[in-house]
């Protein structure tokens, strides 16, 4: 069994058919791994609807559908074996199908979107909430307990509820939830997020700045201070939702620094190394927006610790992640390049010798609505439900 080609599996999207990939080769450490050469259990949506048989086994409720983010969760289900979608949410577009509002999605079967007051949750097994920042915790402080939830917003991700407040600036309506919720950087925190209720997802640019940092500040191998971070991104990190300085005419042939010296993710960023450091941490963060889509690069700037070398940085990263599927680091001098990740939930990074000495410049790229939002949350509901991790995740980047 453990020889079957994906070619040989009814997947909804041609890509993966054409993969001639040994299932053994994509095994992870789940043993539910096995199910992927299990027959019945590899059918597509279509397959299982018109049998009526083998129904998908997890009911996810998608709230916020609507959204850019939504939307990417419903493109990656479309290859996932065991979660159907069974509800979707939205604000303006509720009462609408998914088909109208993204024609790319026409082809999957789903649920007309509904408004969050008139959901009914009670089909519902787990739910993916792409909702704004700030709307989010009052309604999953109503959602029923038994539901597993992934939180893709801000909402749940600072532990400090008056750091919330003052970056977020506004009172802090669930405080208790708070201190269940589990931040779900996944390569960094599997242990936490396997046993949670709740999963504060990341966002995309302290996931594309924690992953190279976070291994290395554990080692002591970089020093505290001065660490310099320039990061860019695609401008469906913004959302769907219409917004002068989002304009074609604002974006196109420039790029724009912004929520400088204030951006909201610092303090997010500043947690998760300090947490890594046991000291506090404190960065140098300016986002920038580019004229692109999707894709995100973060640029680093650090100091090595005393008689460490850009050698002794590589091998860190080289053990720790060498069993990860989904963060790369590249061969030495090969540049990441955000084309190399798009539409897929890989991180590429890697790291080069500063020309002054004692510095490193650590370069790490991700697709901005995928490791850095759905794909990422996906990958924690898959852990925290017990299925392999890597489920609906096995999308190639998209090149060009
Ligand atoms: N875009 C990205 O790259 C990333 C986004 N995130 C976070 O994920 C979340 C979703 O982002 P994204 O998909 O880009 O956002 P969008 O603006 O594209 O989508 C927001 C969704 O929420 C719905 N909505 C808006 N206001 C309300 C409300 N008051 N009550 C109920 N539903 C509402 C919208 O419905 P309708 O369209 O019908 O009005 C839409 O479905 C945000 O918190 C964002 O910060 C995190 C990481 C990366
Ligand atoms: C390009 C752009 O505008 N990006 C967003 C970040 C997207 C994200 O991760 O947002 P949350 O932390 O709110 O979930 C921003 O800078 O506000």
């Amino acid at each position: 069994m453990s020889t079957a080609t994906f070619s040989s599996i009814c997947f909804d999207q041609g890509f993966l058919s054409k993969d001639k990939v040994k299932i053994s080769k994509l095994k992870h450490r789940n043993e539910r791994a096995k199910l992927y050469v299990g027959g019945a259990s590899v059918l597509s949506t279509k397959c299982m609807q018109s049998s009526g048989k083998n129904k998908k086994e997890v009911r996810i409720g998608l709230l916020g559908a609507s959204g850019y983010t939504g939307a990417e969760i419903v493109r990656l289900l479309a290859n996932h074996p065991y979660f159907g979608i069974t509800l979707m949410t939205a604000d303006r577009k509720a009462g609408q199908t998914m088909g109208s509002v993204f024609p790319h999605l026409i082809t999957q079967d789903l649920p007309t979107m509904v408004s969050v007051k008139d959901a009914d949750f009670s089909n519902v097994d787990a739910v993916f909430c792409c909702l704004p920042h700030g709307t989010t915790q009052e309604i999953i402080k109503g959602l029923p307990r038994q539901l597993k939830i992934v939180d893709l917003s801000a909402d749940f991700r600072l532990r400090d509820i008056a750091e919330y407040e003052e970056w977020y600036g506004q009172p802090h309506s669930a405080p208790d939830l708070q201190k269940e919720a589990v931040y779900g950087l996944t390569e960094i925190l599997r242990e936490e997020v396997k046993g949670a209720r709740l999963v504060a997802n990341p966002g995309c640019y302290p996931t594309s700045i924690q992953l190279p940092l976070v291994p290395l500040i554990k080692a002591k191998l970089i020093e505290h201070r001065n660490i310099i971070i320039d990061a860019k991104s695609g401008v469906s990190g913004a959302g769907r939702g219409a917004k002068e300085a989002n304009l074609y005419s604002e974006i196109a042939e420039g790029i724009y620094s912004y929520g400088v010296t204030r951006h909201r993710h610092a303090p997010e960023i500043e947690q998760g190394l300090s947490d890594a450091a046991h000291s506090k941490i404190t960065v140098s963060f300016t986002p920038h927006l580019m004229p692109m889509t999707r894709g995100m690069q973060s640029t680093i700037y650090v100091e090595m610790s005393q008689g460490v070398t850009i050698e002794d940085l590589y091998q860190q990263l080289r053990k720790y992640y060498e069993d990860e599927e989904f963060v790369k680091l590249l061969d030495k001098g090969v540049v990441p390049h955000t084309h190399n990740v798009r539409g897929s939930n890989y991180c590429f990074m890697n790291i080069f010798p500063d020309r002054i000495p004692g510095r490193a410049i650590i370069i790490s790229v991700i697709d901005n609505l995928v490791k850095g939002a759905s794909g990422q949350a996906l990958q924690n509901l898959n852990i925290m439900l017990d299925y392999p991790e890597n489920t609906g995740l096995l999308y190639r980047p998209l090149f060009p």
